[in-house]
């Protein structure tokens, strides 16, 4: 256990960072990367072990993956060369592995086992098992086929009609990437949108893929490899938009983040909130638009956060809510009832968290009603061995008035290892 010290920051945070890769990006380029025949480049790949763990589950089936850095350089026969793996995979921490994995299994001639840590081992497997049964997989897991471990037989699938029942791109994604190894058509229809990097890859790659509205429909494809450049994570980058949210005087400039619109409603909370947000330098790079971030302080205000925004913040709303414990008023959040099934109950987490520091934060059954403005004072926390809640209490740090002790941090490396210097480069800078 690695607990951390945080003395809170005496000024305000400001300067300049580059925000590491996006894990949901670099996800699938080492996917689409390893299932096209060639050579793939993915830069900007985040390291974290979460993407490892991917990386991982595709070298136990042959593929060559070599590391340079945040450049990976993937070179592969094609999925039709993949070797059954002699060991059962390790998906870790990572519920994005688990998920798409799950998809690609279902989908090729191999029989393979599959494993996780105890947080993914706790978390829910038949939103993707019941849909890739459907197709004709035979997928054997824990407790009814509900969890982790399990087993895969896959191959000679067949295409389906299937309309989400949960807003998760990871479940769209694993139907979507069976779909392209199966025979006929499938077809999702996504009531609710979700983040689309899936589909915007799949169509680089030059997968058979259309979209009308709410459908997405794939069939058989080769792939064909394609460079992948990486963007800064927009769900690492707001732990520091909301340092500069809440930290009186402050300005932060946020290079070369990610901004596809399924994923920037953090940009619009702030700006309800009352912070100033400023977009420059944007380029589309690889079918994701970028740019730079800035974010100054301002005088913040409680919001509703609900409906079809959730999933484009999803990630962020442990950070959210302690935004609002700065914002006069209150802030209410609900429709995310999916909080509780992520590497930790997120709810449960950011309520005990935060209201040891002295916040005033209830749970209710699918989100949090915070009212502000509070005075956090410092005082032990825990991370529940969950990156998203130890960054956010980090951030705490930033607007407490004694020192916040967080038990444990190791849990940043899954999607930002960097974390705590470039936290230390704003504020000393
Ligand atoms: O597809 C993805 O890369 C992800 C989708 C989201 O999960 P759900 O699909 O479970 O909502 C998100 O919380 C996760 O961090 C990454
Ligand atoms: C929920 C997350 O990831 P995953 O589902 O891949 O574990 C996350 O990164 O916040």
């Amino acid at each position: 256990m690695k607990d951390m010290k945080l003395k809170p920051a005496k000024g305000p945070v400001h300067g300049e960072l580059d925000i590491p890769g996006d894990k949901s990006v670099s996800h699938r380029g080492v996917i689409l990367g390893s299932l096209a025949e060639g050579t793939t480049k993915v830069t900007n790949f985040l390291t974290g072990e979460d993407c490892m763990r991917t990386v991982n589950a595709f070298k136990l089936m042959g593929v060559e993956i070599k590391e340079n850095g945040t450049e990976l350089t993937i070179t592969s026969k094609g999925y039709k060369h993949f070797n059954e793996p002699v060991e059962p995979i390790y998906f870790g921490n990572s519920g994005t592995t688990a998920r798409l994995m799950l998809g690609v299994l279902a989908g090729l001639p191999l029989f393979t086992m599959a494993y996780g840590d105890a947080s993914l081992t706790r978390r829910p497997m038949d939103r993707v098992i019941k849909p890739l049964s459907e197709m004709g997989a035979s997928i054997t897991g824990r407790k009814n086929n509900t969890y982790l471990p399990l087993s895969v037989s896959g191959g000679s699938l067949k295409g389906i009609n299937y309309t989400l029942p949960v807003k998760s791109a990871q479940v769209k994604s694993a139907i979507l990437l069976a779909g392209i190894l199966a025979e006929g058509e499938t077809e999702v229809i996504e009531p609710t949108p979700t983040r689309n990097h899936s589909e915007n890859m799949l169509e680089a790659f030059g997968a058979n893929i259309s979209r009308h509205n709410t459908k997405i429909t794939v069939s058989k494809s080769s792939l064909k490899a394609t460079d992948v450049f990486v963007p800064g994570d927009i769900s690492s980058a707001a732990f520091f938009m909301v340092a500069a949210a809440i930290k009186p005087g402050s300005s932060l400039t946020l290079k070369n983040v990610g901004l596809n619109q399924t994923r920037t409603g953090i940009i619009d909370v702030l700006i309800e909130m009352g912070a100033s947000v400023t977009i420059s330098n944007q380029a589309t790079i690889s079918g994701e638009l970028i740019g730079d971030i800035t974010v100054k302080y301002g005088e913040l205000k409680g919001a509703t956060i609900n409906g079809d925004i959730v999933p484009r913040l999803i990630d962020e709303l442990p950070v959210i809510a302690l935004l609002a414990t700065q914002a006069e008023g209150e802030t209410v959040i609900s429709d995310a009832g999916e909080l509780r099934l992520k590497e930790t109950d997120r709810i449960e987490a950011v309520v005990d968290g935060l209201t040891r520091l002295g916040a005033n934060v209830e749970a209710t059954e699918d989100g949090m009603i915070i009212k502000g403005k509070s005075l956090l004072h410092g005082g032990q926390v825990k991370s529940y061995y969950d990156h998203r809640i130890a960054m956010m209490h980090a951030i705490a740090s930033l607007v407490s008035d004694e020192e916040i002790i967080i038990d444990d941090v190791s849990s940043v490396a899954i999607s930002y290892p960097d974390f705590f210097k470039d936290l230390a480069h704003i504020i000393s800078e």
